[in-house]
């Protein structure tokens, strides 16, 4: 049956349009064609686009999709490593997603105690210092936090440089050009090392201790018994440290999210349910994972259109926690929101959908809602700070994007 039903944006347009628009290329698409599907070629490659929470609810059907085919090389290149969890399906997906699930139970007290800890001892040197740049300072902060809690020692002086090649695979996501090479080149450097220290453990080399993530994947048995090559663990233990460090990108949303709602501050001093409105908003507020992207794992049929076997389909994450048939007044930051608002695992994606422990759906939303609270509480209550005149916008252009200035602080003090 020929898909004549549903809009076909022109692969010249479309590629205009997905420069100008930025994380609403789908949105601004499904919005002006009033339908949550329409197809779009991309370098060659017909691409169906869909977009609200039935199409989250669709894309979240393992009879339906696959991941294996759906996350391009340079993806993997730099953000994920070849052949991560991420690509995997079925029984070997189930398999090795309980072991992140395993890592990252319980464990946000304990990252949040660490996070703490590294902000504190940060302040000695801001009280001489003038101009800090927050996200720099995040990332530093989360890079020991994540080795730290990984189980891996990584001497002071080695932080700053392993936090920008960590940023840097991120960075790399949405860079044409420089910056996928230097995500690249990030990328082999890091495993390289991490292949090491995963193979000095194995050894006997290094001791790691039982139930860290260092521990727990150099011995993990994939279903067929066998360890993990040393690459391929060494790609899964990034997996869990790398996007502990991403986490600096929302931390910079939310501080910025603090300046330009001052109202608020009062309210974070003192009731931690607002705390945490407060950062499931700047999580659906601020840009940071645009699309998702799967494959037909079976030709079927949905709303008339007729999704083929192998046809690549990307899900408007940015969309769906912008859908005005979800959220009144989306553009709007507005905390306030998330008092008894009504998860459906569908309706709120900011780390994907669905049941994490079926689905890919991010196995440590908890430690990054706790990272983010631990942090605002260090913000609010531990210190006082000055906010100069600086480029504070962001760009919905850039993939991930980030306030230009990065958020600089001044004339820190003790409260
Ligand atoms: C900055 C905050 C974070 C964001 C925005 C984020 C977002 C996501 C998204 C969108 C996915 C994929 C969902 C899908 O494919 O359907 C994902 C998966 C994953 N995330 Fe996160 N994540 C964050 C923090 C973390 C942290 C702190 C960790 C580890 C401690 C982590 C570990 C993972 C892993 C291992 C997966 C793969 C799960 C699978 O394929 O089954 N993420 N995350």
């Amino acid at each position: 049956m020929p898909n004549s039903n549903v809009p076909v944006v022109s692969a010249s347009e479309g590629i205009k349009d997905l420069f100008t628009s930025g994380y609403n290329f789908i949105s601004s698409n499904t919005e002006q064609h009033g339908s949550d599907i329409f197809e779009f070629v991309f370098m060659g490659q017909k691409v169906v686009c869909i977009s609200g929470e039935a199409g989250a609810k669709l894309f979240y059907d393992p009879e339906k999709f696959q991941r294996t085919g759906a996350i391009p090389m340079r993806v993997q290149n730099t953000l994920f490593g070849v052949d991560a969890i991420h690509t995997m399906d079925g029984e070997s997906h189930y398999h090795r997603k309980q072991l992140f699930l395993s890592l990252t139970k319980d464990q946000e007290k304990k990252v949040s105690q660490i996070i703490t800890k590294n902000w504190e001892s940060q302040v000695s040197r801001w009280l001489k210092s003038n101009n800090i740049v927050l996200f720099d300072e995040a990332k530093d902060v989360l890079c020991s936090t994540a080795f730290n809690w990984a189980g891996i020692i990584i001497p002071d002086n080695e932080v700053k440089k392993r936090a920008d090649e960590l940023i840097a695979m991120v960075d790399a996501l949405g860079g044409l050009g420089p910056r996928y090479y230097v995500g690249k080149a990030s990328r082999l450097k890091t495993e390289k090392w991490i292949i090491k220290v995963i193979e000095n453990v194995r050894r006997g080399r290094l001791k790691a201790k039982e139930g860290t993530p260092l521990y727990e994947l150099s011995f993990y048995k994939e279903l067929d018994g066998k360890e993990l090559s040393s690459q391929m663990a060494a790609v899964e233990l990034l997996n869990i440290i790398r996007p502990m460090v991403a986490v600096s990108i929302l931390i910079t949303f939310a501080a910025l999210a603090l300046y330009e709602n001052p109202e608020h501050k009062k309210k974070l001093l003192l009731d931690s349910n607002f705390k945490n409105m407060f950062v499931q908003e700047v999580r659906r507020h601020y840009p940071f994972v645009p699309v998702l992207g799967a494959r037909v794992r079976k030709g079927f049929n949905w709303k008339g259109y007729e999704f083929k076997e192998k046809m690549l389909v990307v899900l408007d994450v940015y969309g769906i926690n912008h859908d005005r048939r979800i959220w009144d007044n989306p553009h709007k930051f507005y905390p306030e929101r998330f008092n008894n608002f009504e998860n459906s695992l569908y309706n709120f994606i900011p780390q994907g959908g669905g049941n994490p422990s079926i689905t890919h759906r991010c196995p440590a939303e908890k430690i990054t809602l706790e990272i983010m609270k631990a942090t605002l509480d260090f913000l609010v209550n531990k210190i006082s700070y000055d906010v100069p005149k600086q480029d504070l916008s962001y760009s919905l252009k850039r993939v991930p994007s980030l306030p230009k200035s990065g958020f600089i602080f001044t004339n820190v003090t003790w409260k």
